[in-house]
């Protein structure tokens, strides 16, 4: 189970709702996927024209616990007010603060990301930061008090999955709160890469959103994350410079 502040997910695949083809295969594919953490930027949420789609109409609400993030922001004010304004919605208690320092990596200010971890908290909400893999970043997080933290794979949408496997197990061993590797997940293989390197969960959007088939990818990464998790939990064998026979011959009579 993944545990996040004391409520407990039986999936570990939280999902992004943006950049499907429609509604109805954003429906479909969340179905798929299993998740029960949904996430949606606050910014692009027409909280001020509720006779404007939404997606929030296709969706299950009351199975799936809805993760507002705070994308669009550049500063820690812009992401407290975004963060605010969901829950003024009546839309959640969770935040994944998203403050973005680069418009071209799209990376997290660390700085900003820190501040608004802080100011959030304070306000009560749980709060899930997106950071980049960043070992150090990852524990003052969690010291401050943040509920899970998110390193990223690699940039958002680049599907160029994970580029730093070993900050990533760094941040992972320290952690005592969930670790849930965020952005840049391109394949099912990156997912369940992830998990097996023991990430609590996955958060990811593109490599379904835009997928050729995003119900058939929304199943294909369940399974993935579902297998890579069993995997870690299974322990692997170490890997060795050399060969060993599958079928030994010692003790054998002929
Ligand atoms: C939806 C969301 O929260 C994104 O900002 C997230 O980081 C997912 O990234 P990918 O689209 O690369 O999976």
């Amino acid at each position: 189970m993944l545990t996040i502040n004391g409520k407990q997910f039986k999936s570990r695949l939280l999902l992004g709702t943006g950049k499907y083809p429609n509604f109805d295969i954003q429906k479909k594919a969340v179905e798929m996927a299993e998740s029960e953490i949904l996430t949606f930027t606050v910014r692009r949420m027409n909280i001020y024209e509720p006779s404007q789609p939404n997606f929030l109409e296709n969706i299950d609400i009351d199975r799936v616990s809805l993760l507002p993030n705070t994308a669009g922001a550049k500063t820690a004010e812009e992401a407290v007010r975004h963060a605010k304004l969901a829950r003024a919605s009546g839309l959640c208690d969770m935040i994944k603060v998203e403050v973005i320092g680069c418009n071209k990596t799209l990376l997290p200010d660390p700085i900003e990301t820190l501040k608004a971890t802080e100011e959030l908290l304070k306000e009560g909400f749980t709060v899930l930061p997106y950071t980049s893999d960043d070992v150090v970043l990852a524990r003052k997080l969690e010291e401050l008090g943040a509920h899970a933290v998110m390193p990223g794979a690699s940039p958002i949408g680049s599907g160029q999955g994970i580029i730093n496997p070993l900050n990533l197990s760094f941040i992972i061993e320290q952690s005592k709160v969930p670790v849930i590797v965020d952005a840049g997940i391109g394949s099912p293989t990156d997912a369940a890469y992830a998990m097996e390197l023991g990430a609590d969960a996955v958060l990811l959007n593109t490599a379904v959103s835009r997928a050729k088939d995003p119900v058939k990818m929304a199943k294909a990464m369940r399974l993935a994350i579902e297998a890579g998790r069993l995997g870690y939990e299974a322990e692997r064998i170490p890997k060795k410079r050399t060969a060993t026979a599958s079928s030994p011959m010692e003790g054998m009579s002929i």
